[in-house]
């Protein structure tokens, strides 16, 4: 039982020495983080630690070890106080679940006490004492039948509220500032190498990285098990607790004998239940590690279908899955094979917990010192005690998915709390509710790796932009000595870029491919921050990013041209974070049909609607995979119309286009009236990268990348197909 023992030797039973345990051709995640070198690399918990750095090598062991019962009971603290601490909710059923455990456990002794008379009365014969406890019994069964219901109701609506709190919370750090993409860009490019994927993780559990795998896993399961244990734990113990202070006192009052050999036959299994289990807590994360990498290479050819389709890439696949599979089957072998070593000692153990308590009374019974209505009772105290002092024993394998899942999530929300730069850390902020909507435009993506080339990081500001009737063309985009580096530091891509783009002027950005022209697009929108210079732009509610791969959010095809201005609130009223664009109400039925003309789909909706355009547009389609990719494109143009940005930032957009198709988009553009409020009356303002000579005749200034250069020029003649896409 957790209750009764030593620190010491029940974090090392949890957590394990993984490095200890590891074969030599593979590394262990530790879960500690720490084991390699006994620093401790999470800010969060230097200085909880520090006392390690003074520790003399041979207690090094200990203390790492220590540091880890710790850092998990640290990690399930800062995961669960905030929603108690927030939530009315939560703190009103934690109490009433508190209430209830302790009613269910008071009736137990009760009805312990009740036990030993109705033995003593068939042993006497006595039938009026035999009737009197039965009444009793069936008092007691009608008044805990509503206690035990209650508890087990009580026990899941905290855990769905609390799971629903969490994960929303999870969710909202995840997409705040943008982490999910900060996250995934911390990823590697997968598929990776089986030797590759082990590395990767490994450095991934020892913190050398910020590297999070697998983030769905995380926010869709591991939040769910965390409550959902964290619960049914507390109830165990709280039970175990009372349960073995009351019996503890019956059975020392009645039997101390038995008692003492108790304690120690408990003593005994719990220690020895830890050392042979040890092992599970670092075979269980594992496995949850490698499920979820098993189900994204699924959900990978899921999404990829077609074109694995075209290249008959079943065998590439299947081998790639086939393998990760194989890393589930080993683990779980593995994890059977210390199961197995640790069920040959507990299935022993709890035989013996049939014969042992009657092995110790039997000779007093028979001596007539003890009535048998005692003996019985001693046996029903006897069980209670030792299933709350062996609930390390019984529970072993699911303490270990625990701990696994409680590394997991933390090491998960605490890089995203790293990530994001508006986030203060410390124990009091670790799950504070980032607000909605003002994202700082800056996304602090990259900042660890700067240091190597650079000292400070590309700024972003907002520019503040003159309402329509101004007839000052007021510059939309300034860009001053700007360095552009990739995230890993490893190349620059531009050096000393400055360029002023006035409302109304379009630019193309042209360049060879590889040269980065999408990376200067990052670096606009925020996404990438490495190197240095100053950005200034509208604020993001007046740009548009039509990014080079066309995206289709799930919903209907309503939601696809409204896209992102689809948000509502429940009353009907537009989300708080997209307040300043295009109400999506404003936009009826025939309103986003004309729409569908603008952009050469016109019978697309009814298309999709069997004949009905309305339907079509409330209808719900896989969009990515049904439209082609030029309607794709096409839908991302409507978009604009919708949404009416002030500044268009397009990347290759309309690569998959026909020239007449592509004619028609940049004239829809050159032609939009701005209806957004301060906006002016001239159409968006547009800056294109794109390789198509044609593209020239739509824009006036022209930014040629080269070698890390950037020259910007006037397009003078747009008939000429000039050098830059010639050459490149
Ligand atoms: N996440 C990343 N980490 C490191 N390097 C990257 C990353 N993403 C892109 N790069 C590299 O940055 C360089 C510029 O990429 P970018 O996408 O900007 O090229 P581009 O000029 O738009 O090319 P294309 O015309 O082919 O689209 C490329 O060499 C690319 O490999």
């Amino acid at each position: 039982m957790l209750l009764a023992m030593d620190e010491e030797s029940l974090q090392a039973a949890l957590l394990g020495d993984a490095a200890a345990e590891a074969p030599s051709t593979t590394k262990v995640p530790d879960l500690s983080g720490n084991a390699d070198n006994g620093t401790d690399t999470d800010p969060s918990f230097v200085t909880k630690n520090s006392s390690i750095s003074s520790t003399t090598p041979m207690n090094r062991s200990q203390l790492s070890s220590q540091s880890k019962l710790r850092r998990l009971l640290y990690a399930f603290r800062t995961m669960s106080a905030p929603y108690f601490r927030e939530s009315r909710e939560g703190k009103c059923l934690f109490g009433l679940l508190f209430v209830i455990i302790l009613v269910s456990c008071a009736g137990k002794v009760y009805l312990s006490y009740q036990v030993n008379y109705f033995y003593s009365a068939l042993v006497d014969k006595d039938i009026e004492k035999f009737w009197e406890v039965m009444l009793v019994f069936a008092i007691a069964m009608v008044c805990f039948v509503p206690v035990d219901v209650a508890y087990a109701f009580v026990q899941i609506r905290l855990n769905i509220a609390w799971r629903k709190w969490l994960t929303k919370r999870a969710l909202k750090l995840y997409f705040h500032n943008k982490a999910y993409y900060s996250l995934e860009r911390k990823s590697p490019t997968r598929p990776m190498t089986l030797d590759e994927s082990i590395d990767y993780y490994d450095a991934a559990a020892n913190k050398k990285t910020k590297q999070v795998d697998n983030p769905d896993q995380r926010i869709q399961e591991d939040v769910n098990s965390f409550t959902t244990y964290s619960l049914s734990y507390f109830s165990v113990i709280v039970e175990s607790f009372v349960d073995l202070i009351s019996f503890s006192i019956l059975l020392g009052s009645i039997m101390p004998e038995l008692f003492i050999g108790l304690i120690l036959f408990a003593s005994f299994g719990t220690i020895l239940t830890i050392i042979i289990g040890k092992q599970l807590v670092r075979l269980n994360f594992e496995n949850l590690q490698r499920e979820a990498d098993f189900r994204f290479s699924l959900v990978r050819v899921r999404e990829n279908a077609e074109s694995i389709a075209f290249y008959s890439g079943e065998r590439v696949e299947e081998k790639e899955t086939d393998r990760r599979l194989l890393r589930v089957i080993d683990n779980s072998s593995l994890i059977n094979m210390a199961q197995m070593r640790l069920n040959f000692f507990t299935i022993s153990y709890n035989r013996l917990t049939w014969i042992l308590p009657l092995m110790i009374v039997a000779p007093e019974y028979f001596a007539g010192i003890v009535e048998f209505g005692v003996v019985q009772q001693a046996r029903v105290a006897f069980d209670h005690i030792l299933g709350d002092l062996s609930l390390v024993i019984s529970e072993f394998t699911s303490i270990a998915q625990f701990s696994a899942g409680i590394e997991r999530l933390y090491s998960f929300l605490n890089a995203m709390q790293e990530i994001d730069g508006d986030r203060t850390k410390g124990d009091d902020t670790f799950l504070q509710d980032p607000g909605c909507g003002d994202d700082n435009t800056h996304v602090e993506t990259d900042t660890p790796t700067i240091s190597e080339s650079f000292s400070t990081a590309i700024t972003v500001k907002d520019i503040e932009l003159p309402a329509s009737s101004s007839l000052v063309h007021a510059d939309i985009l300034v860009i001053s000595n700007l360095q552009l580096a990739t995230p890993d530091n490893k190349r620059v891509l531009l050096q000393n870029l400055n360029l002023s783009l006035p409302e109304g002027k379009n630019l193309l950005i042209v360049g060879v491919s590889g040269a980065g022209k999408s990376s200067l697009l990052r670096a606009v929108a925020g996404l990438w921050s490495t190197g240095d210079g100053l950005i200034s732009r509208p604020n993001k509610e007046h740009i548009c990013f039509l990014p080079q791969r066309p995206y289709c959010p799930p919903g209907t095809l309503r939601d696809q041209l409204l896209y992102p201005s689809t948000i509502l609130n429940d009353d009907g009223s537009p989300d708080s974070a997209t307040q300043s664009r295009p109400n999506p109400r404003d936009w009826d039925d025939a309103a986003l049909l004309s729409v569908l003309v603008l952009v050469d789909l016109p019978d697309l909706a009814s298309r999709s609607g069997d004949g009905d355009p309305i339907r079509g547009l409330n209808s719900i389609l896989d969009w990515s995979n049904t439209l082609s990719l030029g309607e794709q494109q096409r839908l991302a143009f409507a978009r604009i119309v919708t949404n009416r940005p002030r500044l268009v930032i397009m990347d290759e957009s309309t690569s998959a286009l026909d020239v007449k198709s592509e004619n028609k988009m940049y004239a829809l553009l050159k032609e939009l009236p701005l209806e957004a409020e301060g906006a002016s009356n001239m159409g968006s303002t547009y800056i294109s990268v794109g390789h198509r000579p044609t593209l020239l005749a739509y824009h006036d200034i022209k930014l040629a990348i080269k070698d890390g250069v950037g020259v910007v020029s006037e397009i003078q003649n747009s008939f000429v197909v000039d050098e830059d896409f010639l050459l490149g």
